[in-house]
């Protein structure tokens, strides 16, 4: 196999051609070989010390060999970057074909050809154990051929992973959109079928050129998602599709993956006739489109000049949602300890949740969605009482997956800087206003969106980072990664600070008293003769008193103990958890070689 040279001196950079939230692409010249190829420098202060995605991703695709599939031929750091040297895909994504080209979406015959070929990837890599876990019209890169490649590892998983990689399985990512149900749940882990779900609104991506429920915020995504019945091929614009394209796009979104087909199945299924060659993307939609590196620069500055014009009209809030208007493809949802909170939430009640109650959910599938979404919503109410997130369940429980301009401009993504603070009780209530502040402004925001389409979403999570309702001034502004532990931790670490700081009072309080009752000593002592008796007495409160302050330390560092405790038996409660979904998926494996499921 033709070995790719590792030294950055060998490569000469051209244009740039795309770029996400960690990495910039750019078409390149292998010198030594004279051969056009695509460079994805990871930059690796962008990448928030993810460096075991970075790793993730770059080992899956050395590891990779199908032609519907982007291998990396060698990757290399240069600088502080790291560069994955890749085939050159010059048609770019169908992201941005549709974007420059297609903004309705493709014809059937076209979507029929795209789908299958990402099938057919997604086929192979189920059968190498991988899950993409992002798979989205943004991440279908097309060469000058028309050959389709599905591209972007920086989130795959790999189903016989164990320890942190196992566990990597049980978190939250991907993006909203294209998000499977359970994998917002995160109920039961998820396998290959989370996928499905995906390739299912990829599907309807292509048709309708965005994503359904791409308007909203993820927040509102994940809860729609769970509650709302899965969107579909239904509308009126719809009917120039065949009744097997809106089959397969229904089975794809069942809402319980054992129900969903696996890839290898939806190969036979029979929407594919309608698929074509290679050659009929060539001659469509890649023939009249202008070079790639021009097509991106169009778009970047098609982009500017939105911002820009919502610069003009005052809405400084939209100015920085660069990644969403150009439709990068990561904004992933990172709020696992949320989740895991809403999950642990759940374990111990025994009660029916108010969703549950109001609801009165039909079959078993609803009901869970229910229980978790409401869990997830009291979770929010128990850390911060007062956020009033049902709105924005009430507001969509009829609602389908209404379909809404990808491109629709969306908040700044603010500089969101953990805050620090020396003073306990000063961060801890400066941390309280900050996640009032953002989930009051989460909510307003939601309401005021309601009424208008153009409106922009509060929450914006992109790429390995999620971000939030954008302050860039604030130097409180607080990453939604911060609020999600600090939810779940806010409760635990106010109790504390309030007993420590009680202690502290009542030692305050007793130093007082102890240099008042000396003063007045000694002013007696001065009037009276010295009194053997009253020396002894004060001597032993003293020592009282030095046996006491022992003991508030001691007392103190017991509650300090008693704190690590309780946070050490949740880590083995969630570790306990992670195991057995790890028993049970070898045990599916012993049973059923091949196929996992839980
Ligand atoms: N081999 C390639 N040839 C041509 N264009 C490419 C290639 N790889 C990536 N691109 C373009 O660059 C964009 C960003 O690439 P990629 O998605 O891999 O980066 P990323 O940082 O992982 O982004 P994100 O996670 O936001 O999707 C793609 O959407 C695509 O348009």
């Amino acid at each position: 196999m033709k070995k790719y040279p590792v030294n950055p001196r060998d490569y000469k950079l051209y244009e740039e051609i795309g770029d996400g939230v960690s990495a910039t692409v750019y078409r390149a010249l292998c010198i030594p070989f004279n051969e056009i190829v695509a460079i994805k420098a990871l930059d690796l202060e962008r990448c928030n010390n993810d460096l075991d995605g970075i790793r993730r991703e770059v080992q899956t695709m050395s590891l990779i060999d199908h032609p519907n599939v982007v291998r990396s031929y060698c990757s290399f750091s240069a600088g502080s970057s790291l560069w994955v040297v890749m085939p050159y895909m010059a048609g770019g994504s169908c992201l941005h074909i549709m974007k420059s080209s297609y903004p309705d979406g493709f014809e059937q015959p076209v979507i029929a050809t795209l789908l299958y070929e990402v099938l057919k990837a997604l086929a192979y890599l189920h059968s190498q154990g991988h899950i993409h876990r992002d798979v989205k019209a943004g991440n279908i890169l097309l060469d000058s051929k028309g050959a389709v490649k599905l591209g972007d590892f920086g989130v795959s998983a790999c189903m016989f992973d164990s320890g942190d990689r196992q566990q990597s399985r049980n978190t939250f990512v991907g993006t909203p959109c294209w998000m499977a149900p359970e994998v917002m749940q995160q109920l039961h882990g998820y396998d290959f079928k989370a996928d499905i779900w995906s390739f299912g609104i990829t599907a309807l991506e292509l048709a309708h050129g965005h994503a359904p429920f791409s308007k909203y915020p993820p927040m509102k995504v994940l809860l729609m998602t769970l509650q709302n019945a899965p969107p579909g091929l239904d509308y009126d614009r719809d009917k120039r599709f065949s009744k097997s394209f809106k089959d397969l796009v229904a089975e794809c979104l069942l809402k319980d993956p054992k129900k969903r087909p696996t890839s290898e199945k939806l190969l036979k299924h029979s929407f594919f006739k309608h698929a074509h060659s290679k050659d009929l993307l060539a001659q469509t939609i890649l023939n009249s489109l202008p070079p790639l590196g021009d097509r991106y620069k169009t778009l970047k500055e098609n982009e500017a000049n939105i911002l820009r014009n919502q610069a003009a009209l005052g809405n400084s809030e939209e100015l920085s949602q660069r990644e969403y208007i150009r439709g990068i493809s990561a904004w992933n949802f990172n709020i696992e300890d949320l989740r895991r909170e809403a999950a642990l939430i759940e374990e111990s009640d025994s009660g029916l949740s108010k969703c549950d109650r109001a609801n009165a959910p039909i079959d078993e599938d609803d009901k869970i969605d229910s229980l978790v979404t409401a869990t997830f919503i009291e979770s929010l109410h128990d850390s911060v009482s007062g956020a009033c997130l049902e709105d924005c369940l009430e507001d969509h429980t009829n609602e389908t997956a209404e379909d809404l301009p990808s491109n629709s401009p969306v908040n700044e993504v603010g500089g969101c800087s953990n805050v620090r603070a020396d003073d306990s009780d000063a961060y801890v209530s400066r941390q309280k206003a900050s996640i009032f502040e953002k989930l009051d402004s989460f909510v307003t925001d939601d309401e005021h969106r309601e009424n208008s389409e153009d409106e922009e979403p509060g929450f914006q999570c992109k790429g390995r980072f999620t971000v939030i309702r954008p302050d860039p001034c604030s130097k409180d502004s607080l990453s939604a990664n911060t609020l999600n532990s600090e939810l779940s931790s806010l409760n635990g670490r106010l109790a504390s600070s309030l007993l420590q700081r009680l202690i502290k009072q009542n030692s305050m309080l007793r130093d007082e008293i102890l240099r008042l009752m000396r003063y007045v000593d000694q002013k007696t002592a001065n009037m009276e003769p010295a009194d053997t008796t009253a020396n002894n007495e004060r001597l032993e409160f003293s020592l009282a008193a030095a046996r006491e302050r022992d003991l508030q330390s001691q007392v103190m560092n017991m509650q300090q103990s008693v704190n690590k405790l309780v946070e050490e038996l949740q880590r083995q409660k969630l570790k306990n958890a992670q195991v057995t979904v790890y028993l049970s998926s070898a045990y599916s494996l012993i049973i059923k070689p091949g196929f996992i499921n839980y």
